[in-house]
């Protein structure tokens, strides 16, 4: 067997190439053109911050990589497979390889913590024992950041830093090579979200995670972001490491980074948060 065919997995993982390829991505809802051109690399091992002014599509731009909604054109490879076929699709292969934190949590309400992270475990390994499933949850939920007293509450029980930990430990469960996160810090107090974008870093670099993050959170983008990718106008302008970012001449651009809370954000990391 040659170095290619090994590197790429029985459903056609090719361990060799990016991410996420993105070309010519164009999403439409009525009249309203969301997407018209969106091309993106990312690559392996990087946290790619996106950002974008409110209604941009960021959104719809981790839907349409996650097969969640059929875009109405363009090119999606994901790991190398080609995320809007049909085979991706019924086999689930994107589902398989990536976590996701949905904004808001998105946990079951009635199932405790425990139960949530077994969720997806039961679902694609249905064979597996009940107590390797339990152990396995518990070893997500403490990967987390969580103390194993949480496991046995609901949501509701819980503060709003947990639910996103909780929420995290869920991502994890499928041990995913990208992690996909929706303003991850979003809601949380300067010192909690601190505390979860160490923790984001720390999982990325243990575990050589991919993370595809949205984010709206300066300080986030300044501590932990490879690169940053900006979605205006329809399309993403730059993505580039941040000291070009800043520096690229576009007014939504040059606003966001050098306006009051940009350069807050910019004195914060000088000072070493
Ligand atoms: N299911 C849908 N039906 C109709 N329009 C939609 C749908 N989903 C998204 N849109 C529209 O697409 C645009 C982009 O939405 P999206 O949620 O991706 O924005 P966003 O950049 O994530 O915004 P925010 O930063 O405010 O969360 C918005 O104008 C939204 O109204």
């Amino acid at each position: 067997m040659s170095a290619t065919a090994q590197a790429v997995s029985a459903e056609g993982i090719d361990h060799g190439a990016p991410a996420i390829r993105v070309r010519g991505l164009r999403n439409v809802f009525g009249s309203q053109v969301v997407h018209d051109g969106v091309d993106l690399d990312v690559q392996r091992g990087e946290i790619i911050g996106v950002v974008g002014g409110s209604g941009t599509g960021k959104s719809v731009l981790m839907r349409a990589i996650l097969g969640l909604r059929p875009p109405q054109g363009g090119t999606i490879e994901v790991l190398g497979v080609d995320a809007l076929s049909e085979r991706a699709r019924e086999e689930g292969v994107i589902e398989r390889n990536t976590g996701v934190l949905y904004q808001n949590g998105a946990l079951f309400s009635s199932l405790t913590v425990q139960e949530n992270v077994a969720v997806p475990l039961k679902e694609h390994y249905p064979d597996l024992p009940a107590d390797m499933i339990d152990d396995l949850a518990m070893l997500k939920i403490r990967m987390a950041g969580l103390d194993e007293n949480a496991a046995p509450k609901l949501p509701s029980q819980l503060s709003g830093g947990m639910r996103k930990r909780a929420g995290i430990a869920r991502a994890l469960a499928l041990d995913p090579a990208l992690l996909f996160l929706d303003e991850p810090t979003a809601g949380l107090d300067p010192i909690g979200a601190a505390a979860f974008d160490e923790l984001i870093r720390t999982l990325q670099r243990a575990l050589g995670l991919t993370v595809f993050l949205i984010t709206h959170d300066l300080d986030t983008l300044y501590t932990i972001c490879d690169r940053v990718a900006v979605l205006a106008d329809r399309r993403m302008v730059i993505a580039a490491p941040l000291p070009e970012v800043e520096k690229f001449d576009h007014p939504w651009v040059q606003e966001y980074f050098h306006g009051p809370r940009g350069r807050a954000a910019q004195d914060a990391k000088d000072r070493g948060r």
